[in-house]
Formats: C-alpha cells, sequence, structure tokens
C-alpha cells in the first residue's frame, strides 16, 4: 500500500490560520480531483465522534496548540490508505505545522512534490477568521485562539517553509487576491508538475 502512495503526487497545502486554503483546496478538488485531506478537519471528525481522544483533542485545539505529532499523522496515514486505489494525488490541507511533522511524514509516509505556500497578511487572516466564527460553529474561531493560532503559525510553521524552500518545492501564492485569481496561481503551479 505504502508503494502505491509513493506513485501518487502528494502536496503540502501549508498558510496562516484562515489564510484560504480550505477553499483553494476545493477548487483543486474540482478541476483535478484530487483527493482533499484537510489535518484539521479530521481531527474535527475524531472530537465529533465523541471519543476520549477526541475529547484530550478538543481541549488542545481550543488553546489553539498542536496536537501531539503521532495523531494527526496516523490519521492522515489512514485517510490516504483509504483513498489510494482511486487517488491521483493527495492535497494534505494544514499539515506540517512544525518541521518536525514534516520530517515524520516522509520517515513514514512519502515526499511531496510541489508545497503550496497559501500567503495572506496577519490582519486579512484575523479579519477572515472573525467572518468565518460568526457561521463557523468553530470553538477555535475566536478573537482570543485566533491571535495564539497566529503567534503559532510564525513560530512554529513558518520554518516548514524555509526548511522545503531549500528544496525547490515551494510555489508562494498571494492570496490577497480574490479566489478565482488566487486559484490561476493555485492551478499554474499544479500545471506545473510532471
Ligand atoms: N497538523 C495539525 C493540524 C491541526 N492541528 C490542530 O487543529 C487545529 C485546527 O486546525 P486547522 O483546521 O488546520 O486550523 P487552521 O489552519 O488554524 O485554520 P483553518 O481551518 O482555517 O485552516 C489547530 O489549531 C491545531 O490545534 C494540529 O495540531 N496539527
Ligand atoms: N476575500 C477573500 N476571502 C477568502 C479568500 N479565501 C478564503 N476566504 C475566506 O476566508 C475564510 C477562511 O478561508 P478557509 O479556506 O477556511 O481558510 P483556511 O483556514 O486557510 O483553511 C473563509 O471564510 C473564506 O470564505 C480569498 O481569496 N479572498
Ligand atoms: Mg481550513
Amino acid at each position: 500500500l505504502l508503494d502505491k502512495i509513493k506513485d501518487a503526487k502528494i502536496i503540502f497545502v501549508v498558510g496562516g490560520p484562515g489564510s484560504g486554503k480550505g477553499t483553494q483546496c476545493e477548487k483543486v478538488v474540482a478541476k483535478y480531483g484530487y483527493t482533499h485531506l484537510s489535518s484539521g478537519d479530521l481531527l474535527r471528525a475524531e472530537v465529533a465522534s465523541g471519543s476520549e481522544r477526541g475529547k484530550t483533542l478538543q481541549a488542545i485545539m481550543q488553546k489553539g496548540e498542536l496536537v501531539p505529532l503521532d495523531t494527526v499523522l496516523d490519521m492522515i496515514k489512514d485517510a490516504m490508505i483509504a483513498k489510494v486505489d482511486v487517488s491521483k494525488g493527495f492535497l494534505i490541507d494544514g499539515y506540517p505545522r512544525e518541521v518536525k511533522q514534516g520530517e515524520e511524514f516522509e520517515k513514514k509516509i512519502g515526499a511531496p512534490c510541489l508545497l503550496l505556500y497559501i500567503d495572506a497578511k496577519g490582519e486579512t487572516m484575523v479579519k477572515r477568521l472573525m467572518k468565518r466564527g460568526e457561521t463557523s460553529g468553530r470553538s477555535d474561531d475566536n478573537e482570543e485562539t485566533i491571535k495564539k493560532r497566529l503567534d503559532l503559525y510564525y513560530k512554529a510553521t513558518e520554518p516548514v517553509i524555509a526548511f522545503y524552500s531549500s528544496r525547490g518545492i515551494v510555489r508562494k501564492i498571494d492570496s490577497e487576491l480574490p479566489v478565482d485569481e488566487v486559484f490561476g496561481h493555485v492551478a499554474k503551479a499544479i500545471d506545473g508538475l510532471k
């Protein structure tokens, strides 16, 4: 099974909270048929299940902190295995959050061929998340947790971009533009893959 995953394209989608990762991933799914795996969505599904593990996760996410690395990675791996027969590619959204997450992913699953770096200003991300919070029902879309998520993004996740830049697979996408223009740049980056 892991051999099969190695034949599929793996794309990391990285950017701050509210930068527009999920929005762009949906459009990639529609155009290219890739499988979208949002690490945050996988974690929220576990929380919704009401399991003991979900309760622990909920407390961590509510604080805007990172959940244990093995938990997220196992969830992503299981989800990839479940889809490997029907997938030409995987969009791994919201992962890696720290360099260590990326290193472990590569050890256990495989190497990404592209990292889409969805870039928006801090101020823009806060504005989008406050707006999303009006309807998302997400307990972490509140002012206090948003600030913590943003701080952690700059501290832990931006180094991920530097780490993969040295490998030449990072495409920086300006996400201040209207959604369809942003997608134009995303599509160009994907079309550039052989
Ligand atoms: N690889 C990951 C992904 C998510 N999380 C946890 O799950 C929360 C929500 O993740 P996600 O939905 O990806 O949140 P953001 O990227 O902050 O926001 P968005 O959903 O808007 O992309 C994070 O704050 C964090 O606690 C984590 O620990 N490790
Ligand atoms: N104006 C504008 N809003 C966007 C854009 N992309 C996403 N949004 C909005 O910003 C919020 C966060 O987007 P989402 O895709 O959930 O971001 P994520 O946190 O990175 O997954 C949502 O309410 C989107 O509707 C964009 O390119 N332009
Ligand atoms: Mg998202």
